[in-house]
C-alpha cells in the first residue's frame, strides 16, 4: 500500500477509534479483524492514542493500523515513529501536509470545500477525507462537486451511520467511509469487544 487512493480500497468502512487506555488497544484491533475490518483510523485525540498505535503495530500487524487527527505537524513524524501505516488529518494547512509528506507514509488529507479539494489536488492529492460528511451536506454534496472535480476520490467521515452508509457507497467518487460508530465509548469502556466485532461484521458487509 503505497497511495492513499490504495487506501481507500481497504475496507468499505474506515473505523475511525478513540482510545483513552492503551490496554483496549490490541482487544480492539483483534475485535474489528475477527469482524472482517482490517483498517483502523486510531485519532490522536488522547493521550493512549500513540501507545495504542504501537502495541497495534506490533502485535496485531495483519491490521492496517493508520493515525487520525493529525492537526499538527509534529503529529505526522509521532505517528510514523510510533508504527503508523498512513495518516489521515480532518482539515489541511500547508505545514501539516508538509510534514505528512516528510513521512514518506501514504496519507488522506480533509478537505470540506471545493478550493481546499481543488488545492489538494494541485499537490497530487486525489484520494481526500471529506469531513465533517453530513454536516457540510452529506451525499448530494459530493454529488455536486463529482461533475467539475471528477478526478477526485473520497473517504466521507462524520455523522454518518450504518443506516447512511450505503446512499454514500454507491457514490463513484467513494471509496470507503469512515464512522466512529464501530467502537462506542460505552463498549470500550465495559470492555465489551464481542459488541465491536458484531458492528465490525455488520460494516465489512456494507
Ligand atoms: O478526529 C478526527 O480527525 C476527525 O476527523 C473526526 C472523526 O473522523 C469524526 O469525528 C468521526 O465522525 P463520527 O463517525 O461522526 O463520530
Amino acid at each position: 500500500m503505497t497511495t492513499g487512493a490504495d487506501l481507500l480500497g481497504l475496507s468499505p468502512v474506515m473505523p475511525v477509534v478513540v482510545l483513552d487506555d492503551a490496554a483496549d488497544a490490541v482487544p480492539t484491533a483483534r475485535a474489528l479483524l475477527a469482524g472482517g475490518i482490517g483498517v483502523i483510523e486510531l485519532t490522536l485525540r488522547t493521550p493512549a492514542a500513540l501507545a495504542s498505535i504501537e502495541r497495534i503495530a506490533a502485535e496485531v500487524p495483519e491490521i492496517v493500523i493508520g493515525a487520525g487527527t493529525v492537526t499538527a505537524p509534529e503529529h505526522a513524524k509521532q505517528a510514523a515513529d510510533a508504527g503508523a501505516k498512513f495518516l489521515v488529518t480532518p482539515g489541511c494547512t500547508d505545514s501539516v501536509l508538509d510534514a505528512a509528506f516528510d513521512t514518506g507514509l501514504p496519507f488522506l488529507p480533509g478537505a470540506s470545500t471545493v478550493s481546499e479539494a481543488m488545492r489538494l489536488a494541485e499537490r497530487g492529492l486525489t484520494a481526500l477525507k471529506f469531513f465533517p460528511a453530513e454536516a457540510s451536506g452529506g451525499v448530494a454534496y459530493l454529488k455536486s462537486i463529482g461533475g467539475p472535480l471528477p478526478g477526485l476520490r473520497f473517504c466521507p467521515t462524520g455523522g454518518i451511520t450504518v443506516k447512511t452508509a450505503p446512499d454514500y457507497l454507491a457514490l463513484s467518487t467513494v471509496g470507503c467511509i469512515g464512522g466512529s460508530w464501530l467502537t462506542p465509548k460505552g463498549a470500550l469502556a465495559a470492555k465489551d469487544f464481542g459488541k465491536i466485532e458484531a458492528f465490525a461484521a455488520e460494516a465489512s458487509k456494507l
